[in-house]
């Protein structure tokens, strides 16, 4: 740990477990993000699933860039947050007529069709309002994205987008439809995608596809490539910003497009998570029989990602310069899974002791539950407290 990184004095008047968010860091991840994409035919959408905080959201906004959305109420969320309509894609295999309804009553940019079933409803229902639907068709690459088998979405057997044979069928529905006007494709091969591979295979597929409609009349204007790009969470203090460098100038490389063509990012996690953390105190540190248990009081209901994904966060004591002892680190809830790293070196513990549980920016505080009658956390800015 980077010693002063936290504000521990400030930390010790905070009920915990609260998430506590370094908006330095997020403002200078989000200058990278801008400095790559200026000047090129690049949009971003940031996927509010990752972070759906108001604050956070506000932050990524005032930068300009748009949103990537799954449900009608992470539109209606990313609008009061300062996102323009005009700059929202909406995803998701299980959008329902009131969430397509609000997307058009909000003339959003873009919907990121993920079946021909959905089409036909967005196409039904755009007519009842006279209004014509932009879409993207979200083709399923086939590409394994080498990552967690739960987070990956571009497999065959994922619930997500088109499949190869649906295309044609989809192609020639559009032809006869007066009320959707079909503008690009999409892809989302997966999350956490540390092997820059993946996204290689991507931009090849996506350059066959983009051929395979042009062959059949259709100009596209953008391709969607989704998110993914993974971080570092091993060593959060060493690499505290993502690759964002190699990611882009992968598609500079990799991409073909006309002038009036554009390449569309939805990136989430690499976004948001370094600049989260759980904090927690240590409630008691029990000696089990063959190991030491350091018991806080965060649970899976605050941070599930260990517990869904075996996932690993780098853990710290704040409160001890005391050498470091192997822990299981384990939190109250009524379940073996409730467990956030076993066989940990960390500081050693004592009772009261302040632990942060790094990199918990993306998909933490968005999952967090209220099994067993558990209060929400709280979030912290480090420009507020
Ligand atoms: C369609 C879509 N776009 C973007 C994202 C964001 O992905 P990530 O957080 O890995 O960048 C997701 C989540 O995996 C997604 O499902
Ligand atoms: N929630 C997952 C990622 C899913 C991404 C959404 N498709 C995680 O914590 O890693």
């Amino acid at each position: 740990m980077i010693k002063g990184q936290f504000p521990i004095e400030k930390f010790r008047f905070l009920e915990t477990p609260f998430y506590y968010y370094d908006i330095d860091l997020l403002r200078q991840t989000l200058d990278i993000i801008k400095k790559e994409t200026q000047g090129k035919n690049y949009h971003i959408h940031y996927a509010v699933k990752a972070n759906a905080n108001p604050r956070i959201l506000r932050e990524i906004s005032s930068y300009g860039f748009g949103a990537d959305c799954v449900s009608g109420n992470e539109i209606l969320r990313a609008v009061e947050c300062g996102f323009s309509p005009s700059n929202i894609v909406f995803a998701g295999v299980g959008k329902t007529d009131k969430e397509i309804n609000l997307a058009l009553d909000s003339d959003i940019f873009c919907f990121n069709v993920e079946s021909l079933p959905e089409m036909e409803t967005i196409e039904g229902l755009a007519s009842k309002k006279g209004k014509r639907a932009r879409i993207a068709l979200r083709i399923n690459p086939n590409i394994d994205a080498h990552t967690h088998e739960y987070i990956t979405t571009g497999l065959n057997e994922n619930k997500f987008g088109l499949n190869e044979q649906d295309l044609p069928k989809a192609l020639n529905f559009i032809t006869g439809a007066s009320h959707i006007e079909l503008i690009g494709i999409h892809f989302h091969i997966g999350s956490q995608i540390t092997d820059l591979c993946a996204f290689e295979n991507l931009c090849v597929r996506a350059m066959g596809w983009k051929h395979w409609f042009e062959n059949r009349g259709v100009r596209l204007q953008l391709i969607n490539v989704g998110g993914g790009l993974g971080i570092n969470y091993k060593h959060p203090n060493h690499c505290p910003i993502a690759n964002f460098e190699s990611y882009f100038r992968l598609f500079d490389k990799h991409m073909k497009l006309n002038d009036d063509q554009s390449i569309h990012f939805e990136p989430g996690r690499s976004v948001v998570a370094p600049c989260g953390s759980l904090i927690a105190q240590t409630v008691y540190v029990k000696e089990g029989l063959s190991k030491k248990f350091l018991i806080i009081d965060a649970g899976m209901t605050d941070l599930i990602r260990p517990a869904l994904y075996q996932a690993f966060h780098h853990i710290e004591n704040m409160s001890s310069e005391e050498e470091p002892t192997c822990y299981d680190v384990v939190g109250p809830i009524c379940e073996s899974s409730d467990t956030f790293g076993k066989n940990r070196e960390i500081n050693k513990a004592k009772r009261g002791d302040l632990i942060a549980i790094r990199s918990a920016g993306a998909y933490g505080e968005v999952m967090a539950s209220q099994y067993n009658c558990r209060k929400l956390p709280k979030s912290y800015f480090s420009d507020q407290i």
